[in-house]
C-alpha cells in the first residue's frame, strides 16, 4: 500500500467508526418518548442550558413523559434524560465506575479545576479520593469548627460596624438596613476555604487583595459559562479560556509556595500535624503505596479543586437559606428558640456557650432547614454521565413508550449519554409530596414523608450527587452552613421587600436575580437588623 493509499484506508476506517458510532447512539432510545425537537443541530442542549429560570423546561417535561425520558442532542443524538429515583440510584450509586462523566461534562470541569479529583476518572480517581479522604473526615472536620466561627463572628462584627452603628447617617436603632448577602457570604465562605484548604489568607471580609483573590475574582466575571455542544467538536480558546489557566497556575503556586515555606521552616505537614487539607492530604499520600501516591502536580491540583467547589456553592445555599427566612419570621423564632435552649443547657452544665458539632446535629427545625434549602435550591442542576457498557436501567416509576407500553426499566447501549437532573428529582411530587416545589422544612421533621429510594449521601438529596463521585466536601459544607446560620440568626433578624420577585436563574448555576432586574444582575438584597440576643 502506497502512502496515498494507507492514508485513505485510514480515513475511511474513520469515517466508518465515526458513523457507526454515530447511528448507534441515534437509534438507540427511538422507543422513548420526548420533546421533538426543533433544530437538528442544536437539539434541546442549546434551548434547556440557556433558560433563563432553572428547571422550568424539565418540569414541563417530566409532566409530559414522566422522570424519564428523550432528551434529543445536538447532531441528533439521543440523550437519556433522568429524575427518576431509582434509575438514579442505579447510576450513581449501584454502577460505580460504569457511568463516568461525559467528555463534555469532564472538558468544562477540566478548564475551571485542572486535573484534580474532580476531573479525573477511574482508577486514578480511586487513588486521589483515597489521598484526600482522610482531609474530609468527621474528626477533622472538628477541627475547622472554630475557624468557621470565629470568621462568622467576623462577619457579624463588619455588618455591625458598616450598617449599625450611628456613625452610619442612614441608620436609626432599631431599623432595617439593606445587606447584599450575595456580595458578603462569598466573602466569607472564600476566606473560610483558604484559610482551612492551604493556610491561605485571602482576607476578602477585610477587602484584602491578594494575588490568588485577585485571579479568582476575575475568574467567572464573563456573562455566560459557555458550554460546548458536543463532546467532539474541540474547545476554542476563548479569553475566558485564559482566565481559567491564569487561576489554574496561581492556585497550583500559591499551593507549591506554602508547602515549601512550611519545608523550609520546619513545619512540613507531616512532621508538624498541621490541620489544613493540604497538609492531611500530603501527611495522607506519604503513607500510601509508592505505586499508588499522587505526584506533587496532583497534590498541588487539588487546590485550584477544593477553593472552587467548596466556596461558591456553600455561599449560594446559605444565601437561599437566608432568603427563604426573611420570608418566615415565625421560622427564624423557632431556629432561635432551639439554639437558645442548647446554649441553657449548655450554660447549666457549666459547659460554656461554644457550640460543638454534636450541638448543631441536634437542633431538628434548625437542621430540617439546611435540608430544605439544600432540596429546593440544589445548587447542582445537572450532570451528564456515559454509559461504559450495554445496560439496563431500573426506573421507580413505568413510563409510557411510543408504542404505548409501559416500561419499567430502560436498555441502554455502550456510549450512551444519560442527563442526570438532580433539581427536578428534588422536587419530585412521587418522593417529596404534593407540595414539593413549596419551601415546607416541616417535611424533613415528619418521618412517614420520607423517600423509598435511599439515594445521595445526605437526607436522600441529590444535591451532593451520589455514588463513589459524591461531594467529598458534603460534611464540611453542611458543618460551615450550621456555622453561619446559628451565627447570623442569633445577631441578626432577617426580612425581605414583599415587592421583589427573586427567581432562580440559570447563569452556570442557579443565581438569585429580581424579576425585571435581570440586567442587573446576580442579588438577592435583604432587610437585616441586629437582635438584642447573645450570640451563638
Ligand atoms: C452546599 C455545598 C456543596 C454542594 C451542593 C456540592 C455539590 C457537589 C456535587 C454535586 C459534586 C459532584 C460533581 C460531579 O459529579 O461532577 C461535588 C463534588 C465535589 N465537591 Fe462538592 N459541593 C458542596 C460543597 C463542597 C465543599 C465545601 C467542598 C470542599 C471543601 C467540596 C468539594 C468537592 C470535591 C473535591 C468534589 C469532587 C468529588 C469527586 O469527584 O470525587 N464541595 N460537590
Amino acid at each position: 500500500m502506497d502512502h496515498l493509499s494507507s492514508t485513505t484506508t485510514l480515513f475511511i476506517l474513520c469515517v466508518l467508526f465515526v458513523s457507526a458510532r454515530f447511528f448507534s447512539t441515534r437509534k438507540s432510545l427511538k422507543f422513548l418518548r420526548g420533546p421533538s425537537s426543533t433544530s437538528w443541530l442544536l437539539g434541546h442542549e442549546y434551548e434547556f442550558f440557556k433558560q433563563i429560570e432553572v428547571g422550568k423546561l424539565s418540569e414541563s417535561w417530566i409532566s409530559e413523559y414522566g422522570s424519564a425520558f428523550r432528551f434529543s442532542g445536538s447532531f441528533g443524538e439521543n440523550v437519556l434524560y433522568l429524575a427518576d429515583p431509582k434509575g438514579l440510584q442505579h447510576v450513581l450509586q449501584t454502577s460505580n465506575y460504569h457511568y463516568p462523566k461525559s467528555r463534555d461534562a469532564r472538558n468544562v470541569l477540566r478548564r475551571a479545576l485542572g486535573n484534580g479529583l474532580a476531573t479525573v476518572d477511574g482508577d486514578t480517581h480511586q487513588r486521589h479520593r483515597k489521598a484526600l479522604n482522610p482531609a474530609f473526615s468527621a474528626s477533622q472536620l472538628r477541627t475547622f469548627l472554630s475557624l468557621f466561627q470565629k470568621s462568622t463572628e467576623l462577619l457579624v462584627n463588619k455588618w455591625q460596624e458598616q450598617y449599625f452603628t450611628v456613625e452610619n447617617r442612614d441608620y436609626q436603632e432599631g431599623d432595617y438596613q439593606v445587606i447584599p448577602i450575595t456580595t458578603w457570604l462569598p466573602k466569607l465562605t472564600l476566606d473560610i476555604i483558604g484559610e482551612s484548604a492551604f493556610g491561605y489568607k485571602f482576607g476578602a471580609l477585610e477587602d484584602k487583595e491578594t494575588k490568588l483573590g485577585y485571579v479568582l475574582k476575575h475568574l467567572l466575571c464573563v456573562s455566560r459559562f459557555c458550554l460546548p455542544l458536543n463532546p467532539d467538536v474541540p474547545l476554542v480558546l476563548t479569553r475566558e479560556d485564559e482566565r481559567f489557566n491564569r487561576w489554574l497556575e496561581a492556585s497550583e503556586a500559591a499551593a507549591r509556595d506554602i508547602l515549601q515555606k512550611k519545608a523550609a521552616s520546619g513545619r512540613q505537614g507531616a512532621k508538624e500535624g498541621n490541620k489544613d487539607i493540604l497538609s492531611v492530604l500530603v501527611r495522607s499520600n506519604s503513607v500510601q503505596d509508592p505505586k499508588k501516591r499522587l505526584d506533587d502536580k496532583e497534590v498541588l491540583a487539588q487546590m485550584a479543586t477544593v477553593i472552587l467547589a467548596g466556596h461558591d456553592t456553600t455561599s449560594a445555599t446559605t444565601c437561599w437559606l437566608f432568603y427563604e427566612l426573611s420570608r418566615h419570621p415565625e421560622q427564624q423564632q423557632r431556629i432561635l428558640e432551639e439554639i437558645e435552649a442548647i446554649k441553657n443547657a449548655k450554660l447549666d452544665a457549666g459547659e460554656g456557650e461554644v457550640f460543638t458539632s454534636h450541638d448543631y446535629d441536634s437542633m431538628p427545625f434548625f437542621n430540617a432547614c439546611i435540608k430544605e434549602v439544600l432540596r429546593l435550591h440544589s445548587v447542582l442542576i445537572t450532570l451528564t454521565r456515559c454509559a461504559d457498557r450495554d445496560d439496563v436501567i431500573p426506573l421507580s416509576e413505568p413510563i409510557i413508550s411510543v408504542s404505548g407500553e409501559k416500561l419499567a426499566r430502560i436498555p441502554v447501549k455502550k456510549g450512551q449519554r444519560v442527563i442526570i437532573d438532580a433539581t427536578s428529582y428534588n422536587r419530585l411530587k412521587s418522593v417529596w409530596g404534593e407540595d414539593a416545589d413549596k419551601w415546607s422544612p416541616e417535611r424533613f421533621l415528619n418521618s412517614k414523608a420520607q423517600p423509598t429510594t435511599s439515594l445521595g449521601v445526605y437526607a436522600n438529596l441529590m444535591t451532593f450527587s451520589a455514588g463513589v463521585r459524591a461531594c467529598i466536601g458534603w460534611r464540611y459544607a453542611l458543618q460551615e452552613i450550621q456555622t453561619i446560620l446559628a451565627g447570623l440568626i442569633s445577631a441578626f433578624e432577617f426580612s425581605i421587600d414583599p415587592t421583589i420577585n427573586i427567581f432562580r436563574a440559570q447563569l452556570g448555576g442557579p443565581v438569585p436575580m429580581i424579576k425585571g432586574k435581570e440586567m442587573e444582575g446576580p442579588q438577592m438584597p435583604l432587610m437585616v437588623r441586629p437582635r438584642a440576643l447573645n450570640k451563638a
